[in-house]
Protein backbone atom coordinates (compact mmCIF):
# COMPACT_ATOMS: atom_id res chain seq x y z
CA UNK A 1 0.00 0.00 0.00
CA UNK A 2 1.36 3.55 -0.82
CA UNK A 3 2.14 6.25 2.20
CA UNK A 4 0.49 9.11 1.44
CA UNK A 5 2.01 11.16 4.53
CA UNK A 6 5.75 9.58 4.65
CA UNK A 7 7.78 10.77 7.70
CA UNK A 8 11.58 10.11 8.13
CA UNK A 9 13.97 11.15 10.61
CA UNK A 10 11.89 13.68 11.54
CA UNK A 11 13.33 15.72 14.52
CA UNK A 12 12.10 19.01 15.54
CA UNK A 13 11.29 21.41 18.89
CA UNK A 14 11.03 24.64 20.16
CA UNK A 15 13.64 27.20 20.08
CA UNK A 16 17.08 25.60 20.50
CA UNK A 17 15.36 22.27 21.99
CA UNK A 18 14.92 19.20 20.22
CA UNK A 19 11.17 17.32 21.67
CA UNK A 20 11.19 14.76 18.83
CA UNK A 21 13.98 12.89 17.52
CA UNK A 22 14.44 10.97 14.84
CA UNK A 23 10.55 9.87 14.18
CA UNK A 24 9.86 7.51 11.21
CA UNK A 25 5.77 7.39 9.96
CA UNK A 26 4.19 6.39 7.38
CA UNK A 27 0.54 7.10 6.62
CA UNK A 28 -1.10 5.18 4.15
CA UNK A 29 -4.33 6.31 2.00
CA UNK A 30 -6.46 3.76 3.82
CA UNK A 31 -4.82 3.95 6.95
CA UNK A 32 -5.77 5.37 10.32
CA UNK A 33 -2.71 5.51 12.80
CA UNK A 34 -2.94 6.24 16.36
CA UNK A 35 0.06 7.75 18.24
CA UNK A 36 -0.43 7.04 21.58
CA UNK A 37 2.04 8.57 24.63
CA UNK A 38 1.63 10.07 27.91
CA UNK A 39 1.58 13.91 28.29
CA UNK A 40 4.82 15.17 27.18
CA UNK A 41 5.42 12.35 25.00
CA UNK A 42 5.77 14.96 22.02
CA UNK A 43 2.54 13.88 19.88
CA UNK A 44 1.34 17.66 19.56
CA UNK A 45 5.03 18.48 18.31
CA UNK A 46 5.09 15.70 16.32
CA UNK A 47 1.81 17.08 14.56
CA UNK A 48 2.87 20.42 14.32
CA UNK A 49 5.96 19.14 12.77
CA UNK A 50 4.28 17.81 10.00
CA UNK A 51 2.35 20.93 9.31
CA UNK A 52 5.25 23.36 9.67
CA UNK A 53 4.49 24.86 13.34
CA UNK A 54 7.24 23.31 14.88
CA UNK A 55 11.38 24.44 14.50
CA UNK A 56 12.38 21.23 12.15
CA UNK A 57 15.95 19.70 12.71
CA UNK A 58 16.10 17.39 10.39
CA UNK A 59 14.14 14.73 8.13
CA UNK A 60 11.81 14.70 5.93
CA UNK A 61 8.00 15.38 5.26
CA UNK A 62 6.60 13.74 2.00
CA UNK A 63 2.65 13.33 0.88
CA UNK A 64 2.02 12.10 -2.10
CA UNK A 65 5.53 11.29 -3.02
CA UNK A 66 6.23 15.46 -2.77
CA UNK A 67 8.53 16.47 -0.42
CA UNK A 68 7.09 19.17 1.42
CA UNK A 69 10.49 20.17 3.35
CA UNK A 70 10.44 24.33 3.92
CA UNK A 71 6.89 24.50 2.39
CA UNK A 72 4.79 26.68 4.26
CA UNK A 73 1.74 25.68 6.15
CA UNK A 74 -0.62 27.10 4.03
CA UNK A 75 0.54 24.95 0.98
CA UNK A 76 0.51 21.84 3.30
CA UNK A 77 -3.06 22.08 3.61
CA UNK A 78 -3.02 23.37 0.12
CA UNK A 79 -1.32 19.76 -0.67
CA UNK A 80 -4.37 17.93 1.54
CA UNK A 81 -3.11 17.93 4.74
CA UNK A 82 -5.17 19.80 7.91
CA UNK A 83 -4.73 19.69 11.61
CA UNK A 84 -7.55 19.22 14.32
CA UNK A 85 -5.52 20.93 17.05
CA UNK A 86 -6.24 20.07 20.67
CA UNK A 87 -8.61 21.90 22.78
CA UNK A 88 -10.81 22.14 19.19
CA UNK A 89 -10.40 25.50 19.20
CA UNK A 90 -13.80 26.83 17.74
CA UNK A 91 -14.91 30.26 17.11
CA UNK A 92 -17.56 30.22 20.13
CA UNK A 93 -19.70 33.56 18.74
CA UNK A 94 -19.65 32.23 15.11
CA UNK A 95 -22.44 30.01 14.18
CA UNK A 96 -21.04 26.26 13.31
CA UNK A 97 -21.19 27.31 9.44
CA UNK A 98 -19.10 30.11 10.06
CA UNK A 99 -16.88 28.33 12.17
CA UNK A 100 -16.72 25.80 9.04
CA UNK A 101 -16.17 28.39 6.35
CA UNK A 102 -12.97 29.70 8.26
CA UNK A 103 -11.57 26.00 7.18
CA UNK A 104 -11.96 26.70 3.64
CA UNK A 105 -9.06 27.38 1.60
CA UNK A 106 -8.67 31.51 1.13
CA UNK A 107 -9.23 32.54 -2.15
CA UNK A 108 -11.91 29.21 -3.20
CA UNK A 109 -14.37 30.53 -5.28
CA UNK A 110 -18.65 29.75 -3.46
CA UNK A 111 -18.93 26.92 -5.27
CA UNK A 112 -15.94 25.60 -4.24
CA UNK A 113 -17.13 26.82 -0.70
CA UNK A 114 -20.32 25.14 -1.06
CA UNK A 115 -19.49 21.96 -2.35
CA UNK A 116 -16.86 21.53 0.84
CA UNK A 117 -20.24 22.29 3.25
CA UNK A 118 -22.30 20.37 1.39
CA UNK A 119 -19.65 16.80 1.94
CA UNK A 120 -18.86 17.68 5.51
CA UNK A 121 -22.84 18.16 5.98
CA UNK A 122 -23.30 14.52 4.03
CA UNK A 123 -20.65 13.15 6.17
CA UNK A 124 -21.24 14.48 9.96
CA UNK A 125 -25.16 15.41 9.58
CA UNK A 126 -25.43 16.92 12.82
CA UNK A 127 -23.47 19.57 11.98
CA UNK A 128 -25.42 20.40 9.12
CA UNK A 129 -28.61 20.37 11.81
CA UNK A 130 -27.13 22.64 14.03
CA UNK A 131 -25.55 25.31 10.86
CA UNK A 132 -27.07 28.27 12.82
CA UNK A 133 -26.24 27.46 16.20
CA UNK A 134 -23.43 29.58 17.63
CA UNK A 135 -20.72 27.06 18.14
CA UNK A 136 -20.32 28.40 21.90
CA UNK A 137 -23.23 27.20 23.14
CA UNK A 138 -22.25 23.36 21.76
CA UNK A 139 -21.31 20.37 23.74
CA UNK A 140 -17.60 19.86 24.15
CA UNK A 141 -18.41 16.43 21.81
CA UNK A 142 -20.23 18.64 19.62
CA UNK A 143 -17.59 21.50 19.28
CA UNK A 144 -15.12 18.37 18.48
CA UNK A 145 -17.06 17.35 15.76
CA UNK A 146 -17.60 20.84 14.26
CA UNK A 147 -13.35 21.14 14.94
CA UNK A 148 -12.96 17.57 12.90
CA UNK A 149 -15.39 19.19 10.01
CA UNK A 150 -13.32 22.56 9.71
CA UNK A 151 -10.29 20.56 9.22
CA UNK A 152 -11.99 18.48 6.28
CA UNK A 153 -13.18 21.34 4.82
CA UNK A 154 -9.72 22.07 2.68
CA UNK A 155 -10.30 19.07 0.57
CA UNK A 156 -8.21 17.16 3.22
CA UNK A 157 -6.16 13.81 2.16
CA UNK A 158 -4.80 13.45 5.28
CA UNK A 159 -6.37 14.83 8.63
CA UNK A 160 -4.14 15.04 11.55
CA UNK A 161 -6.23 15.08 14.72
CA UNK A 162 -4.59 16.05 18.24
CA UNK A 163 -6.39 14.25 21.41
CA UNK A 164 -10.24 14.47 20.44
CA UNK A 165 -11.01 12.90 23.84
CA UNK A 166 -9.51 15.42 25.65
CA UNK A 167 -12.00 16.63 28.23
CA UNK A 168 -14.69 14.76 27.24
CA UNK A 169 -17.49 12.28 28.91
CA UNK A 170 -16.57 8.33 28.51
CA UNK A 171 -20.08 8.70 26.57
CA UNK A 172 -18.90 11.07 24.22
CA UNK A 173 -15.30 10.00 23.44
CA UNK A 174 -16.70 6.55 22.05
CA UNK A 175 -18.89 9.05 19.97
CA UNK A 176 -15.93 11.31 18.82
CA UNK A 177 -14.09 7.84 18.01
CA UNK A 178 -17.22 6.75 15.86
CA UNK A 179 -16.94 9.94 14.37
CA UNK A 180 -13.05 9.43 13.36
CA UNK A 181 -14.11 6.12 12.01
CA UNK A 182 -16.65 7.20 9.60
CA UNK A 183 -14.18 10.07 8.26
CA UNK A 184 -12.14 7.34 8.06
CA UNK A 185 -14.31 5.17 6.40
CA UNK A 186 -15.12 7.77 3.73
CA UNK A 187 -12.09 7.80 2.63
CA UNK A 188 -9.83 10.03 4.58
CA UNK A 189 -6.57 8.95 5.87
CA UNK A 190 -6.46 9.87 9.50
CA UNK A 191 -3.28 10.09 12.00
CA UNK A 192 -4.62 10.43 15.86
CA UNK A 193 -2.60 11.50 18.82
CA UNK A 194 -4.58 10.21 21.97
CA UNK A 195 -3.84 9.26 25.54
CA UNK A 196 -7.36 7.37 25.56
CA UNK A 197 -6.37 3.60 24.29
CA UNK A 198 -10.32 3.41 23.63
CA UNK A 199 -9.09 4.96 19.82
CA UNK A 200 -8.12 1.05 19.25
CA UNK A 201 -11.68 0.55 18.43
CA UNK A 202 -11.26 2.54 15.19
CA UNK A 203 -7.44 3.06 14.28
CA UNK A 204 -5.74 0.20 11.96
CA UNK A 205 -2.10 0.47 13.65
CA UNK A 206 -1.27 1.97 16.71
CA UNK A 207 2.69 3.70 17.41
CA UNK A 208 3.85 4.15 20.73
CA UNK A 209 5.65 7.31 21.29
CA UNK A 210 8.21 8.07 24.15
CA UNK A 211 10.13 10.84 25.10
CA UNK A 212 10.08 12.00 21.26
CA UNK A 213 11.29 8.73 20.39
CA UNK A 214 8.79 6.06 18.71
CA UNK A 215 9.17 2.77 20.48
CA UNK A 216 6.42 0.30 19.37
CA UNK A 217 4.25 -0.55 15.89
CA UNK A 218 1.43 -2.67 15.77
CA UNK A 219 -0.53 -3.73 12.68
CA UNK A 220 -4.46 -3.87 12.88
CA UNK A 221 -4.28 -7.77 12.98
CA UNK A 222 -1.79 -7.34 16.29
CA UNK A 223 -4.32 -4.87 17.82
CA UNK A 224 -6.22 -6.78 20.91
CA UNK A 225 -4.37 -7.56 23.72
CA UNK A 226 -1.08 -6.40 21.91
CA UNK A 227 -2.58 -3.11 21.70
CA UNK A 228 -3.32 -3.27 25.36
CA UNK A 229 0.30 -4.00 26.05
CA UNK A 230 1.59 -1.22 23.79
CA UNK A 231 -1.04 1.49 25.37
CA UNK A 232 -0.27 0.28 29.22
CA UNK A 233 3.53 0.95 28.42
CA UNK A 234 2.89 4.21 27.05
CA UNK A 235 0.45 5.14 29.95
CA UNK A 236 2.50 3.70 32.52
CA UNK A 237 6.28 3.00 31.15
CA UNK A 238 5.83 -0.21 32.57
CA UNK A 239 6.47 -2.28 29.19
CA UNK A 240 3.49 -3.62 29.42
CA UNK A 241 2.92 -5.01 33.14
N1 LIG B 1 5.71 26.02 22.31
C1 LIG B 1 6.58 25.32 23.05
N2 LIG B 1 7.76 25.87 23.44
C2 LIG B 1 8.66 25.16 24.17
N3 LIG B 1 8.47 23.87 24.54
C3 LIG B 1 7.32 23.29 24.21
C4 LIG B 1 6.32 23.97 23.44
N4 LIG B 1 5.28 23.11 23.25
C5 LIG B 1 5.63 21.96 23.86
N5 LIG B 1 6.85 22.05 24.44
C6 LIG B 1 7.53 20.99 25.19
O1 LIG B 1 7.68 19.88 24.34
C7 LIG B 1 7.50 18.66 25.10
C8 LIG B 1 6.48 17.80 24.39
O2 LIG B 1 5.22 18.48 24.37
P1 LIG B 1 4.01 18.01 23.44
O3 LIG B 1 2.92 18.99 23.65
O4 LIG B 1 4.50 17.75 22.08
O5 LIG B 1 3.65 16.61 24.09
P2 LIG B 1 2.30 15.80 24.07
O6 LIG B 1 2.67 14.36 24.00
O7 LIG B 1 1.40 16.32 23.02
O8 LIG B 1 1.72 16.11 25.49
P3 LIG B 1 0.20 16.47 25.96
O9 LIG B 1 -0.51 15.18 25.93
O10 LIG B 1 0.41 17.01 27.35
O11 LIG B 1 -0.33 17.50 25.01
C9 LIG B 1 7.11 19.07 26.49
O12 LIG B 1 8.27 18.97 27.31
C10 LIG B 1 6.69 20.51 26.33
O13 LIG B 1 6.97 21.26 27.51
Amino acid sequence: MTATLSVRGLSAGYGGVTVIHDVDLDVDTDAFVAVVGVNGAGKTTTLRAIMGLADIFGGTVELGGESLVGARTSDRVRAGLALCPEGREVFPSLTVEENLLTGAIAGDDWTGRADALGRVYELLPRLGERRSQAAGTMSGGEQQQLALGRALMSGTTVLLVDEASLGLAPVMVDWVFEILGAIHASGTAVMAVEQNIRISAVATQIVVLEQGTVTDRLEADEVGSGLHEAAKAAYFGTGGT
